[in-house]
């Protein structure tokens, strides 16, 4: 076989990326998901997926690589994309799609592959990682389709819906027996629509529509929970990749107003994408720092969702990645600082807000019991726990752990038994006879009595609410709050106050300049291309009319 690659086809861009994308988590540690929303790629679920099971089957892959003697034979192809290309071969599509030099090469292969495949499993070789088996979720996006079309969609394909079940138990046991051609309407959330674990629908022509987006459950708990009326005004403080926010716009139907906070410049893109292509149009997109958001820019908010940045320790996908970033007690200590920070700021700094929701993919108490206990003190009984048990009527199994404060008041799902992601979800309720505490007053007396004395970095932070969080994405590393070292004197927190306005005021007019085009085109800046790029498909079936 020759080994000089004449480029005169390219190679489809979506294996280009995913190439990069494992080669950066394989070699130099990078987290797969923040590599991922980097891309501004459309198709980022199937970019997802063949990464994930590159890194899965990675220890086949080598070994298929080897026996074959493919980088001896093909000095000049990049082993990374090699990789990407024989995942899709053999454990993805089963098929490659282009003329390109480099997919030409490994369907050349394509045989002595598929009879090296059949040996490794007659040797019984290990796979990577235990797979871990959850069903396949599948929403329909109402603001597009209807329920009763989305339906019919699936059966007029050769799916077969079984009858709902009266008991949440009752529901789990026919999941978890989910053969093709069977599914089921989720019992808590009826436009979620349960399939077999091992389907695939990234390829479907709903899903580059927006018609049918593909979430895990867990992630759906949150929104169902804060469940805003349509015609509300909500505010998602961590909005990408926008699937908690495209769900909150179709409880609301479209009514009202969602504004969607994301900090990072390139989630942010992502999230413009997500909520163009979920047809959200009740919403706004604002790149900025929730923490510096005050209430006079969101007139009559009275929801919030605190959905923030957390280990992911829930998250199957995450736990199926070897060497992916592991849940130290420092890092889980650095991610609690900021989650009670935002949570906190959340809850004290908007006095319309009547519910507040707050929610991790972690299945640490660092990060949910002992934040909510934490928060619980500062807000005294000016915001109350609602029992989520009472919220789902009974129809839940795990909660919060009675150890804490906050006792069993908060939900959680638990992979094994609820069949999707770990999650956690605490319902915060405001009771509006009670007047909020004072938060913003250096040396606030509801902030945190017990630790009075210690004065460690975290208190003097505490303390001083006006000053935001430095670095937000920093955290995790000891770039945070190394401002701070020396004495905690009043003198100290003042001068940091002012230090601090002027820094504020300088960034804001920096953000103003950079969000203003957000104010003239939010969301074609950042879909334009995509939209182009992303060939609509045919629609599913008849649009939802408006
Ligand atoms: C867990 S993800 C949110 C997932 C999202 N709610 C969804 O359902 O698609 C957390 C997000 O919060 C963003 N974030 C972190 N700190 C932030 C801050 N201070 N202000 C706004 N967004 C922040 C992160 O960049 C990340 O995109």
């Amino acid at each position: 076989m020759s080994s000089e690659f004449v480029h005169s086809v390219k190679v489809p861009r979506l294996y280009k990326v995913v190439a990069k994308i494992a080669r950066e988590v394989r070699e130099n540690g990078g987290s797969l998901k923040s590599l991922l929303y980097k891309q501004e790629h459309p198709n980022v679920s199937g970019i997802y997926s063949l990464c994930l099971n590159i890194l899965q089957q990675e220890a086949q892959l080598d070994h298929l690589i080897s026996k074959i003697n493919l980088m001896v034979n093909e000095p000049r192809l990049d082993v990374w994309l090699a990789k990407a290309l024989i995942t899709e071969l053999l454990w993805g599509k089963k098929t490659l799609k282009s003329n390109c030099k480099p997919v030409k090469t490994i369907l050349s292969y394509e045989k002595q592959l598929k009879k090296e495949l059949i040996n490794i499993a007659n040797e019984k070789l290990q796979p990577s990682i235990k797979t871990v088996k959850k069903a396949r979720y599948v929403r329909i996006n109402t603001l597009i389709l209807q329920l009763k079309d989305g339906i019919s969609h699936f059966q007029e394909e050769g799916w077969s819906l079984l009858p709902r079940c009266s008991s949440y138990k009752q529901h789990l046991n026919a999941v978890k027996s989910l053969k093709y051609p069977n599914f089921i309407q989720d019992f808590h959330i009826p436009e979620l629509l349960v399939f077999p674990a091992d389907t695939n629908f990234y390829d479907y022509p709903g899903y580059q529509n927006g018609e049918i987006i593909l979430q895990d459950k867990a992630s759906c708990l949150p929104t169902l929970l804060l469940n805003p009326r349509p015609e509300s005004v909500v505010l998602d403080m961590c909005a990408a990749p926008g699937m908690k926010l495209s769900h909150l716009a179709a409880i609301m139907k479209n009514k009202g107003k969602v504004y969607a906070v994301e900090i990072d410049q390139s989630r942010y893109l992502t999230l413009c994408r997500q909520v163009e292509v979920a047809d959200a149009s009740c919403v706004k997109t604002i790149n900025k720092d929730a923490l510096t958001l005050k209430a006079d820019e969101l007139p009559n908010l009275e929801y919030i969702l605190v959905d923030p940045s957390c280990s992911g320790s829930g998250m199957l996908d995450r736990k199926l990645i070897p060497n992916e970033e592991k849940s130290t007690p420092e890092r889980l200590k650095k991610l609690q600082t900021f989650q009670v920070f935002l949570l906190r700021h959340a809850l004290l700094n908007f006095p319309k807000v009547k519910r507040v929701v707050y929610s991790t993919c972690s299945i640490h108490p660092e990060e949910n019991e002992q934040v909510v206990d934490e928060v619980l003190e500062n807000v005294g009984n000016a915001y109350k726990l609602v029992p989520v048990r009472k919220l789902l009527k009974e129809d839940w199994l795990n909660f919060s752990s009675k150890e804490y404060k906050c006792s069993d008041n908060c939900l959680y799902a638990i992979s094994d038994v609820d069949l999707c992601n770990g999650f956690f979800v605490a319902v915060f309720e405001r009771n509006f006879k009670v007047p909020l505490p004072k938060y913003n007053k250096i040396g606030n007396s509801t902030v945190n009595e017990k630790k009075k004395g210690q004065d460690t970095k975290e208190n003097q932070r505490k303390r001083n609410f006006k000053v935001p969080l430095p670095k937000y994405n920093k955290i995790g590393n000891s770039t945070v709050n190394e401002k701070k070292k020396g004495q905690d004197t009043k003198e100290n927190q003042e001068s940091n106050l002012k230090k601090n306005d002027q820094r504020n005021r300088k960034k804001r007019s920096i953000r103003k300049k950079a969000t203003d085009n957000e104010n003239v085109s939010p969301k074609r800046k950042a879909n334009n291309k995509t939209v182009q790029n992303n060939n609509y498909m045919p629609a599913m079936k008849k649009r939802k009319k408006k």
